[in-house]
């Protein structure tokens, strides 16, 4: 959603225009036969040549700036859905270009190691000595098989590219199109086998086979060979024993359905297996079900009270139900963690607080609270269904082209759809939930949730699109985010950063955008943190900013184009109504309100008459139309007058800044003794310091609404962060400090800074 959005940078544009071009020129040479240049040789060599380089950059480090690597997506296609007896074998002689050759498949081996891009990239031979290059994408770990010399592969309904320095490739998007096929596998022509193989195709053959790969940590071929021991056919005991064998390597492996259903299938013999119940409860653990496996685990501990394993997992098992069913974490424990973890993945489970999904009538689906919250409650507490985290000294980043959406998305993007769609390969039973989520346009064929020779069938284009429509960017933990912004970085370096670590949060994909949102969301490491940032009745639409509103002149909209609506909130139609006179004027007094504000010398009342005519620019009040552009200055107004101890002014100031955003403040002038917030306004950062500023002030000429005005930057605090545990931690030594905001202008852009630093 907030991934790092480049598609309106001119230098990456030029690329997916010149992508685009290729592609159609490509389209053009469809059906033809390759014009192959290069002798085996020479193809050989000259690839070998190319990954040297790879090696050698990456060892020495070729420099120390941010290294980004593009990703070229072709045209969407669909997988291939055949059964393997179904494809006819053909040969690399028959391939032409820019065709899906449907109803074949190819039989390869590698005659070099990969050379890892933004795929891996290899050379592959046909049994007629034939080669070409070979692009694999999304294939995970299982690529460490690809990394060796003579891996035996086959592709499904192959896919010959024209590449851009002319050469030609295999490309493979879908990873249910690859098969990585062991050197036992009846497939393997006879030339190919590295050794004679055994005569012996006895069951007890084939479990002795498992279980020496199993003792080398080979689990993927431990579990070949136990499904052939489980198609010969094994006495009953056999059978058990493999199957969990079988479950244990499935484990290991992440493939959770596959591992629960060996399990069953002893269950289903020997009711009360000890090791079978134990790994259905781990695999049901791994895939967050976490009532299912406490249960699984009630009747081990009933059964197998000295199981010192099963108790300590029915212990976290029980951690994780009691998050999900009560929303109560400890938030300074998470953080701790996700400062130290690497990547930050957080074993939490997942609050889904007073909120459902509902059509919205106008534009899609929607969440929706139940039942009445106040601002700061707590609405979701999200484990992400996937992440990938891209470290600040991770020189390496990707950009990810594609000539569908016509996007480009710099970070862990292209990661993340490769761990999803590993994550939906190995485990099918995942892809409702993940498919459900939105994609745009993209027509979503019956191949995104079957299961083909036993493999589930994966659409990576579906994964691209839904990440494109719904994937956060996020920072480690917003609260450094926030201190960055309250120590004045820039907001397009906090943004930098956080854009490079993405993931999918499910339950929070269905909140829609609305400048003047009543939610927000933080992040701790994995976890998405979304509390009301106003009061919310009941049965009322949850809205949260894809793009924050405050310090722009202009609408929203261009930066909401590519996900293919327009804001209708009353901010964007007010700039819209208002028409670029409006806006050109709003542009002038910004400009000469941020000169002033740099001025050694603050002539405040010139300062207060500009903001004034800011104000004038808005035809409507600021409940309706927030009047964003006055916040900062007023804000900063309130952080001069705090510190040249004018604290009667820094209040009115203080109180105007939160006015601007919507707020309803009822007291809190000097001769009040009641502080109130009667309605939510925006909530940007910069409302935490505004509230430490008035608290100040208060606690210098009106002690009895210090208090009241702690609170209220306690609960903006938690909104803005995601808890306030850490409240005391990160003010507790600014409010008694004269710090404070100043409107400053650097880079043509507006932004909050602490006058006093440290
Ligand atoms: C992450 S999804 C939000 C959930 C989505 N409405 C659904 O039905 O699943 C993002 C998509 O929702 C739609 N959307 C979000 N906010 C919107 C808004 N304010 N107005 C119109 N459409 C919006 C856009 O189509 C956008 O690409």
């Amino acid at each position: 959603m907030d991934v790092h959005d480049v598609s309106d940078i001119p230098e990456y544009l030029a690329l997916l225009q010149k992508h685009k071009q290729d592609l159609q020129k490509n389209q053009k040479l469809q059906g033809q036969k390759p014009k192959i240049r290069s002798s085996r040789f020479e193809t050989v060599t000259q690839f070998m040549s190319m990954r040297h380089v790879h090696i050698v950059n990456d060892v020495r480090g070729a420099s120390d700036s941010l290294k980004i690597l593009c990703s070229y997506l072709p045209l969407a296609y669909p997988p291939s859905t055949a059964p393997f007896s179904e494809l006819n074998k053909m040969m690399l002689e028959d391939l032409t270009v820019e065709t899906h050759h449907r109803g074949k498949y190819l039989l390869l081996r590698t005659v070099t190691p990969a050379d890892l891009v933004t795929g891996a990239i290899a050379i592959a031979e046909d049994e007629d000595d034939r080669v070409f290059m070979l692009i694999l994408y999304n294939q995970g770990e299982e690529l460490s098989k690809f990394m060796k010399l003579g891996t035996v592969l086959v592709v499904k309904e192959p896919y010959l590219k024209r590449l851009a320095d002319g050469n030609y490739g295999i490309r493979v998007d879908h990873v249910s199109d690859l098969v990585f096929i062991p050197d036992f596998d009846d497939r393997v022509p006879l030339a190919w086998r590295p050794q004679i193989t055994s005569a012996d195709d006895s069951p007890a053959f084939w479990k002795e086979k498992g279980n020496e790969y199993f003792d080398e940590d080979s689990h993927s071929l431990a579990i070949q060979c136990y499904t052939k021991v489980l198609e010969r056919n094994p006495p009953p005991d056999l059978k058990i024993k493999t199957e969990l064998n079988r479950s244990l390597c499935c484990l290991k492996t992440h493939h959770f359905d596959a591992a629960i259903r060996d399990a069953d299938s002893v269950l289903q013999d020997s009711e009360l297996s000890e090791k079978a119940l134990l790994r259905k409860a781990q695999a049901l653990y791994y895939l967050r079900r976490y009532a299912e496996s406490c249960e699984i685990h009630k009747l081990l501990g009933e059964n197998y009270p000295k199981n010192s394993l099963a108790q300590h997992e029915f212990e976290r098992a029980s951690v994780r139900l009691a998050e999900q069913e009560t929303g109560k974490y400890d938030f300074k424990k998470m953080m701790l963690e996700a400062q130290r973890r690497r990547p930050p993945h957080l074993e939490r489970g997942t609050y889904v607080g007073p909120v459902k999904i509902k059509d919205t009538k106008t534009h899609g689906r929607g969440l929706f609270t139940t039942k009445a919250v106040k601002a700061g409650d707590l609405l979701l507490c999200e484990k992400a269904f996937c992440y990938q985290f891209h470290d600040e000294c991770d020189l390496g980043v990707t950009l990810l082209i594609s000539p569908d959406t016509n996007r480009l998305a710099l970070g862990s993007t292209v990661e993340l759809n490769e761990a999803i769609a590993q994550k939906l390969h190995k485990n099918p039973s995942l892809a409702s939930k993940f498919n459900d989520l939105y994609h745009g346009s993209y027509e979503v064929s019956e191949a995104s949730n079957i299961q083909v020779d036993g493999r589930a069938v994966v659409d990576s284009f579906l994964i691209q699109r839904i990440v494109d429509l719904n994937s956060f960017g996020s920072p480690l933990l917003s609260r450094d985010s926030h201190v960055a912004i309250m120590c004045g970085d820039r907001p397009s370096e906090v943004e930098n950063k956080t854009y490079y670590c993405s993931g999918i949060w499910c339950m929070a994909s269905y909140i829609n955008h609305s400048c003047l949102s009543n939610a927000r969301r933080s992040f701790i490491g994995d976890m998405m943190i979304i509390r009301a940032s106003k009061d919310i009745p009941a049965n009322t639409e949850i809205t949260f900013w894809y793009g924050s509103p405050v310090g722009r002149t202009e609408e929203l909209s261009s930066n909401l184009a590519n996900w293919g609506f327009n804001c209708d909130c009353a901010s964007c139609k007010d700039i819209r109504q208002l028409g670029e006179t409006v806006a050109c004027t709003r542009k002038k007094l910004i400009s000469e309100l941020g000169k002033l504000f740099m001025n050694e010398n603050k002539r405040m009342p010139k300062i207060e008459k500009i903001i004034l005519d800011i104000e004038k620019t808005y035809t409507r009040p600021q409940s309706k139309v927030p009047h964003i552009l006055a916040w900062q200055g007023y804000l900063s107004l309130t952080a001069l007058w705090t510190n040249s101890h004018k604290f009667g002014k820094a209040i009115k100031f203080g109180l105007k800044a939160l006015e601007s955003l919507g707020f309803i403040v009822n007291g809190g002038e000097i001769s009040d003794t009641k502080l109130e917030v009667k309605t939510w306004g925006l909530m940007t950062d910069g409302v935490v310091g505004c509230w430490m500023l008035l608290c100040r002030a208060y606690s210098q000429v009106a002690p009895v609404l210090e208090a009241q005005a702690k609170e209220y930057a306690k609960i903006s605090y938690k909104i803005c962060v995601g808890e306030d545990e850490t409240f005391d931690d990160t003010y507790g030594k600014q409010s008694v400090r004269a710090d404070g905001l100043l409107f400053i202008m650097r880079n043509g852009k507006i932004r909050d800074c602490p006058v006093n630093r440290g």
